[in-house]
């Protein structure tokens, strides 16, 4: 089993560079199924264990898919099979995802129930309802749902009950071929919604509206490949943010795009970080100390939940109390518990999070209990007194690539071991 081993006490500075979004890739590579002639190809595809399991479903469904240097090429141009089983969905739940591309090109779909995580329940009844708005009908049964249609999905309105980044994306990209036009009301605008919208556009769809609550979507007969590049990750970017912010270093953020990432700048200005907007990227500057505030995740473009606990690692070095409501997943508090075994001072009530600050930090063998779990206790790590162990590494390579090595080029005192090598280390430290 593999640990990160962090010390605190290092101010980071130096220049980062942003891979491409987790978030939008992962619909990008299912949208390219669409695609009955050409290849696709998209740029900047980030080395993370979730591109790979996505690239696994595809090849399963017989897509011809290759990846190398950053670059995914994509033919989609044999007969498709219609089957996502549950060894990939288990993987990632990003893997449903392939549902709406499946139905729009051959009518049929089976993927297995994608289930809970350790975030909260996630259930996809609002994909599921469009679909059916579309003319599809859907069964459930022996952990499988699937979907048919006779002939081509119908346009048709449809309104979300909650903005749903999964159910905006499956829902447009079956919307594409369908026959006439869907409206589909109160949709999510996260950045990469527009990313998938721009790459569904360059293939031959008609999509309007992207980024915006309501999306137009006028059905095409067919779609060909296109060359598609994926926009920066903010949650990558936000990471690195808060990793200058609670050293107190001076790190210049290549890529990130402050336009993205609205709430979360305002947020660490509130909080007195001195954000730089330049033109490739944010320069972020930490202050002596940090003020306490109140945080709220809620749907683009309110403050994103996937940045929560990174931002509660930085709110236990600030000076007050600080709430956090976590609004769109109902169990997203893992990380606090392990906060609380570095010394953290958190209560929990309800849905918020009460944070007193500021912390002295202390080093202690936490588990990553999900991908930004991990994350923020990293970066609680960069600042806590002496040593900080985290495993449960699995989490964090579905969306961070070479962290370690990143933390460690702007000066941060971070290993990657095995546990085996752990001992060998420490002695190397002379700390055993
Ligand atoms: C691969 C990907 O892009 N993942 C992101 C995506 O996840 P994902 O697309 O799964 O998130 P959604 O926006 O769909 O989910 C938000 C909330 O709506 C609920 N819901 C969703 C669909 C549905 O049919 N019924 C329902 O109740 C979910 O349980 C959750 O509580 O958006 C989340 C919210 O910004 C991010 O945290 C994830 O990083
Ligand atoms: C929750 C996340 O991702 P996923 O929806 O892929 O689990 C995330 O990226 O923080």
């Amino acid at each position: 089993m593999e640990k990160i081993i962090v010390r605190g006490g290092n101010k980071l500075h130096g220049s980062v560079k942003v891979e491409g979004a987790k978030n939008a890739v992962l619909p990008v590579i299912a949208a390219s199924i669409l695609a009955e002639r050409g290849a696709s190809i998209i740029e900047e595809v980030p080395s993370l264990t979730d591109v790979y399991t996505m690239k696994e479903v595809l090849a399963n469904l017989n897509v011809g898919v290759e990846y190398e240097n950053g670059r995914f090429a994509v033919r989609a141009d044999r007969p498709l099979k219609t089957e996502a089983p549950f060894e990939y969905v288990r993987k990632m739940r990003a893997s449903f995802l392939v549902m709406g591309p499946l139905l729009a090109r051959v009518g049929r779909a089976r993927i297995a129930l994608p289930g809970g995580c350790a975030i909260g329940s996630r259930p996809i009844e609002q994909h599921l309802k469009g679909f059916e708005a579309m003319g599809a009908t859907v069964e459930i049964g022996n952990g499988f749902i699937e979907a048919r249609i006779d002939g081509k999905l119908q346009g048709t309105k449809i309104y979300l009950d909650f903005p749903s980044v999964g159910a905006t994306e499956n829902i447009m990209m079956a919307a594409v071929l369908a026959e006439g036009t869907t409206i589909i009301e109160n949709v999510a605008e996260e950045p990469e919604i527009v990313d998938l919208a721009n790459y569904l556009n360059a293939m031959g769809a008609k999509v309007r509206g992207a980024g915006t609550g309501v999306i137009r979507i006028d059905g095409v007969d067919a779609l060909q490949g296109a060359v598609h590049s994926v926009i920066p990750d903010r949650i990558e970017a936000g990471t690195f943010m808060v990793a200058a912010a609670i050293t107190g270093g001076n790190v210049f953020v290549e890529g990130a795009i402050a336009e993205h990432m609205r709430p979360l700048v305002a947020k660490m200005r509130e909080m007195g970080v001195d954000i730089i907007e330049e033109e490739a990227g944010l320069r972020v500057i930490g202050p002596e100390q940090l003020k306490a505030v109140d945080i709220k995740t809620m749907p683009h473009p309110g403050f994103p939940t996937d940045m929560q606990a990174q931002m509660m690692a930085l709110l236990l070095r600030a000076e007050g109390t600080s709430v956090v409501t976590e609004t769109v997943f109902e169990n997203r508090f893992m990380h606090v518990e392990e906060f609380r075994r570095m010394n953290g001072n958190i209560k929990i009530e309800g849905r918020s999070a009460i944070v007193s600050g500021p912390t002295s930090l202390q080093g202690a063998e936490v588990g990553a209990t999900d991908l930004r779990a991990g994350a923020a206790l990293v970066l609680a790590g960069l600042v806590a007194d002496g040593y900080t162990r985290v495993t449960e590494l699995k989490h964090l390579d579905r969306g961070y690539v070479n962290l370690t090595e990143k933390l460690k080029a702007l000066g941060a005192d971070i290993e990657r071991v095995e546990e085996h090598q752990e001992n060998e280390s420490l002695e190397a430290a002379e700390l055993i």
